[in-house]
């Protein structure tokens, strides 16, 4: 796995085939899009990202170079399969799906590619998933839903984020259970809900219980928490990924910190089901 920047491609020689496109969550249809190509090239376009940036290399072994959406947008078709020849002096090979646009005001597509490229281009169809059409925006929509089940089964893999370690309002520890609050940044976060989850603290995952929502409970700010179930961790600093198995139930309000308590008991106990 190696990631470089768009102009200072030093492994280029060797690649004589690369896929296109955008990539965010590595999903099943990406990852055989890009199965038989050497490498990657990810162009990156627009936030709320199932996988921000580089991470994306971290679900793919091929090697993933980045153009950054604004240093090529205003390219032109020509210029752009231009600068792929550039980049990939021995490239033969290109895939892209039948969706794939390109250049200036996305003037370009699948067959203008194939008309601009003087080597072989391959336009794969639609691929889809038991009838669902996979892509990223389907796979955002059922996050949205709280749909885990559908966008864990579209993505191939389970829905992971990632955020640093930060304070929380002191009140779990004392009166409920202990999290680990986190910043997430960049990600398309999942409805406000519990869920189940696993978290990787450092290399070892444990098994635990996320909320993400407005604490309506208690000071109405949004927070993504995570209680790692059954054992003591500590206290931790730095990046913790938290990978999302199934929706337990929705945010709400509780009168009294008693009564959130009394659910997120329920929530543990429910969770360590959906785990097993
Ligand atoms: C499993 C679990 C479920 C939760 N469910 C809710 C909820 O439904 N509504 C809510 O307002 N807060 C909920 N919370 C968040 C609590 O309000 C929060 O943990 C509490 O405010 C303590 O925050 P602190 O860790 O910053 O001290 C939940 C927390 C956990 C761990
Ligand atoms: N379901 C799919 N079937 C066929 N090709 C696809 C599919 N999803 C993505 N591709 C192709 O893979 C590459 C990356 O796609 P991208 O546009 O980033 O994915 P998405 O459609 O999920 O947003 C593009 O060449 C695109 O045309």
């Amino acid at each position: 796995m190696a990631h470089q920047k768009g102009n200072k491609l030093k492994i280029q020689n060797n690649i004589r085939s690369i896929a296109i496109g955008s990539f965010d969550g590595m999903h099943l249809a990406h990852r055989q899009v890009t199965a038989d190509v050497d490498a990657i090239v990810i162009i990156e376009r627009n936030g709320g990202y199932l996988t921000p940036g580089y991470k994306r290399s971290r679900y793919t072994d091929k090697i993933c170079c980045f153009y950054f959406f604004d240093k090529i947008r205003s390219l032109s078709p020509r210029d752009f399969v231009a600068k792929l020849k550039e980049d990939f002096p021995h490239l033969e090979r290109i895939v892209v799906g039948y969706d794939f646009a390109f250049g200036k005001e996305k003037a370009g597509n699948a067959e203008t590619l194939g008309e601009l490229f003087d080597k072989e281009v391959v336009i794969v169809n639609e691929i889809s998933l038991e009838g669902v059409p996979v892509h990223s925006r389907t796979i955002k929509a059922y996050l949205r839903e709280g749909n885990i089940f559908m966008a864990n089964k579209l993505l191939g893999r389970s829905y992971a984020i990632e955020g640093r370690v930060v304070p929380g309002q002191g009140l779990g520890r004392e009166s409920l259970v202990s999290t680990l609050n986190l910043k997430v940044e960049h990600y398309q976060l999942p409805l406000e809900g519990v869920y189940a989850s696993r978290t990787k603290i450092g290399k070892s995952w444990h098994p635990s219980v996320s909320f993400l929502g407005h604490r309506v409970s208690t000071d109405g700010s949004f927070a993504v928490e995570t209680h790692i179930i059954g054992e003591d961790i500590g206290s931790v600093e730095g990046q913790v990924m938290l990978e999302f198995k199934a929706l337990l139930r929705r945010n709400r309000k509780f009168e009294t910190l008693e009564k959130l308590k009394v659910q997120i008991e329920e929530d543990i106990a429910n969770a360590k089901k959906c785990l097993a």
